[in-house]
């Protein structure tokens, strides 16, 4: 399912019959790229007594100023709320507010079978084709082996993609009963209620679960080695494919941050499964994402300004999950993963935005730059500077985990929809607003150029040929 109006591909490549009023985009020394696509946000999203800083309008103006053109929300219903409803919500909460294309995903957060018609008809009649499962947040969202089970049974049956979100519930709750009783109450206590095995162990028995369901599973942001180690194994030993996702936050910072001094510098690093305090895991996760052990990388953007993670002041089980990414996801990555040598730019693409389109059944409208596709593009310049800092990000929350950090690299433009929203740097985009820019006019052609080594790269919005780049161009698919 998408919200969108689209632009697409019809001619890409080298002199072609340019229209008037073509723009030209000089991309001579950069990188041309499908559009980002960040499989996993949560904006406008109400938990733990909080609602997340970041809406849909200012959530996709951060993910398109970081190279992102489409996201992945989660629909989470409440126990025992119908999924429907909870569907239409969020339809309301985003649909005039976007300013980038987003499709979303539905949490299975208890189970009967008025649960399982609403999947059908969420699948049947609104596209919907991956449903999410928690084996944590006990009492709140998290469903016990059996009703998993059947939960993945009916998204193999639906053809729809079962995610989970694995750590043991019970291990956390009864950790925390005792953290709490020994009086840690600080933000440190979060990852001391649940380390790595305490993941590791979910991510096993999820899988054991789904190739016993014949589900495919896709297991969300994946934060450790010992989580990694048991994906690895599973992917060799079972059929129905186990694709792994991470996060920016787990291979830009790390677990180091829950002992800060200021609350508010630890508790903005709490997120589940947590970040972890082993300071070789985040080199670990991008060999991971290089290798094929894990997928792709998404952001789990899910902010709380000071306020609401004050709510946790004294009991960390009170701290609001979660943190920022989705601006920052592919600067972070370009910066961890390819300015290190450990990722090419090919496989970059791949984990940032195509091996999402094919996942979640987007390609090949997205996740490529070719004729009938999606015209999403980002201009990536390997040279461009920045240091991140919540004084200049354009997420609506007031602290953000990668502070300080300088990265190389980073969008020059970003064309959503067809539509020039980067413009050399200056965002241009409008609360609801994702193609037809009144600059343009309705419906009028336009065409801009990508002037690429010395390739006339043609991007219109009605003219395009077949695709042919220069050899140093490297344009990467899957
Ligand atoms: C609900 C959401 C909160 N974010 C987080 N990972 O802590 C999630 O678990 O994905
Ligand atoms: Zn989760
Ligand atoms: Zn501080
Ligand atoms: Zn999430």
């Amino acid at each position: 399912m998408l919200n969108k109006k689209v632009n697409s591909f019809q001619q890409v490549g080298r002199n072609l019959i340019i229209p008037g009023g073509t723009r030209i985009i000089d991309a001579t020394g950069k990188l041309v790229m499908p559009g980002g696509i960040d499989p996993h946000t949560h904006l406008e999203l109400e938990m733990m007594g909080a609602k997340t800083a970041d809406d849909f309008y200012k959530g996709t103006k951060a993910a398109v100023a970081g190279g992102t053109t489409t996201i992945i929300d989660f629909v989470l219903p409440n126990k025992g709320q119908s999924l429907l409803e909870a569907y239409s919500n969020w339809r309301q909460k985003a649909d005039n507010k976007v300013c980038c294309d987003y499709a979303l995903h539905v949490g299975v957060t208890w189970w009967s079978p008025s649960v399982k018609k609403e999947m059908e008809q969420l699948v049947a009649e609104h596209g919907v084709n991956s449903f999410k499962m928690f084996m944590a947040y006990k009492d709140a969202w998290m469903l016990e082996d059996y009703d998993l089970m059947v939960a993945m049974e009916t998204c193999a049956e639906l053809r729809a993609l079962a995610q989970v979100h694995a750590e043991n519930g019970n291990i956390i709750a009864r950790n925390t009963e005792k953290l709490l009783e020994a009086g840690v109450t600080g933000p440190e206590g979060h990852q001391l209620s649940r380390d790595e095995e305490v993941e590791a162990e979910a991510v096993n028995r999820a899988c054991v679960i789904a190739n016993q369901a014949n589900s495919p599973l896709y297991i969300v942001h994946m934060m450790s080695k010992s989580a990694v180690k048991a994906l690895r194994i599973a992917r060799t030993r079972q059929r129905p494919p186990v694709y792994g996702e991470t996060l920016a936050a787990t291979v830009g910072t790390d677990g180091t941050h829950y002992k800060n001094a200021c609350f508010r510098h630890a508790a903005a690093h709490v997120l589940s499964p947590p970040l972890r305090p082993d300071p070789s895991t985040p080199e670990a996760i991008v060999q991971a994402l290089a290798d094929d052990d894990l997928q792709l990388i998404g952001s789990d953007n899910c902010t709380f300004n000071e306020k609401e993670k004050e709510l946790g002041k004294g009991n960390f089980t009170k701290i609001p999950n979660g943190v920022n990414g989705v601006e920052d996801r592919m600067a972070i990555l370009w910066q961890k993963a390819v300015n290190t040598g450990i990722m090419d730019p090919c496989r970059f693409v791949a984990v940032t935005s195509t091996t999402a389109a094919r996942i979640f059944n987007l390609w090949p409208q997205k996740g490529r730059i070719a004729v009938n596709s999606d015209a999403d593009v980002v201009v990536w310049d390997p040279r461009l500077e920045r240091t991140i800092s919540a004084a200049t990000h354009h997420h609506a929350v007031d602290f953000n985990i990668f502070e300080g950090q300088h990265v190389v690299g980073s969008p020059q433009y970003v064309i959503v929809n067809g539509r020039v929203c980067l413009d050399d740097g200056n965002l241009r985009v409008v609360e609801g607003e994702i193609v037809n820019n009144s600059n343009w006019g309705m419906g009028e052609t336009f065409s801009f150029m990508i002037l690429v080594q010395s390739l006339l790269y043609q991007v219109s919005s009605k003219t395009f040929g077949t695709r042919l780049w220069p050899q140093e161009l490297r344009i990467c698919e899957y």
